[in-house]
């Protein structure tokens, strides 16, 4: 079942659309890595899954019902959020902190404990939160998303300025949440920080969705250049294959299974001798600017 699907989602602001007909599909138990460059749109789609910001267009359901006014303040009260970060008084102690939440959504003190103990920030709750440092910001923040035991986890760069360590403190934790069950969207302009902990990825470009799927499916859909094997390239480049030199032959780009076949057949027709065709292998960055027309620089 899908806990997300949106149907073309859509904000403009003025004349600008930053948010572009989003065909969301977020499955249950993963965590989905919402991934755009800065500006890309990431914020204003979560703002709108989270009804901080109206769409223009389009529809939203949450848990398989359909968010509208009526059934809002119901599937609120099972998400929980984390988008303007850090939040939370930095004057006040993690412990006022998360009392504070605890009054404003009537939650029992086992429930605020149990969030706290999960972020591993017990040591730490009689302490100001402007002491915190920023890992232990966020993951306070992560504290009170936590507090009201959500199904659903919506959160907009909760990586943003972490040092490797917090990165994967972080990462460790939200992969551990999605295993108990909660679906966890984390958004990310960094795709290596997301490539780690996401299962299914959501890759924004200027208020489009350029992909949606899993990290299997990304690498299916990009054609990696085609290396062909011969020792004589020259004969091989005066048949007029869009080719370039490459270190034991040629070398093509945007070549499919068929282009490919019918490329091998041309060149033993042509008694070009074929010692091996083999694709390049790929990194998901060199994946994704593919796939984007190496426009969307992350
Ligand atoms: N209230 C607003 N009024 C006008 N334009 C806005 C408003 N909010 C966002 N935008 C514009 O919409 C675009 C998308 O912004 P958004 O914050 O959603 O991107 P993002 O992918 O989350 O990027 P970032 O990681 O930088 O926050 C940006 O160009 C931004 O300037």
């Amino acid at each position: 079942m899908d806990i997300i699907t949106t149907r073309g989602l859509t904000k403009a602001y003025g004349s600008r659309t930053v948010v572009d007909s989003l065909d969301l599909r977020v499955p249950q138990g993963c965590v989905y890595g919402f991934l755009g460059p800065n500006g890309s749109g990431k914020s204003t789609t979560m703002k709108m899954l989270l009804s901080l910001v109206r769409p223009t267009r389009g529809e939203i359901s949450v848990f398989g019902r359909p968010m509208n006014r009526e059934t809002r303040p119901g599937l609120l009260r099972e998400i929980g959020s984390l988008i303007e970060a850090p939040p939370g008084y930095a004057h006040l102690t993690g412990r006022e902190n998360m009392a504070i939440v605890q009054r404003m959504l009537g939650l029992g003190d086992r429930q605020i404990a149990d969030a706290v103990a999960v972020v591993r920030l017990q040591e730490h709750m009689d302490k100001l939160v402007r002491a915190y440092s920023l890992g232990m910001k966020q993951r306070l923040g992560i504290a009170m998303a936590l507090a009201r035991e959500p199904r659903l986890l919506v959160l907009d760069e909760p990586t943003n300025g972490l040092d490797p360590a917090g990165i994967e403190e972080i990462r460790e934790l939200l992969v551990s949440l999605a295993g108990e069950g909660i679906t966890v969207m984390v958004s990310s302009h960094l795709l290596d920080e997301i490539d780690k902990m996401a299962s299914v990825l959501g890759i924004l470009g200027r208020g489009r969705l350029i992909f949606q799927g899993t990290r299997t499916e990304l690498f299916h859909r990009s054609l990696p250049d085609l290396l062909v094997d011969t020792p004589e390239p020259e004969r091989a480049l005066a048949l007029g294959i869009p080719a370039v030199r490459a270190d034991r032959g040629i070398r093509l780009s945007g070549f499919d299974d068929r282009d490919t076949a019918r490329l091998v057949r041309q060149l033993v027709e042509h008694d070009v001798p074929v010692h091996g065709v083999r694709r390049v292998q790929q990194s998901l960055e060199e994946v994704f600017m593919d796939l984007t027309g190496r426009e969307g620089l992350l």
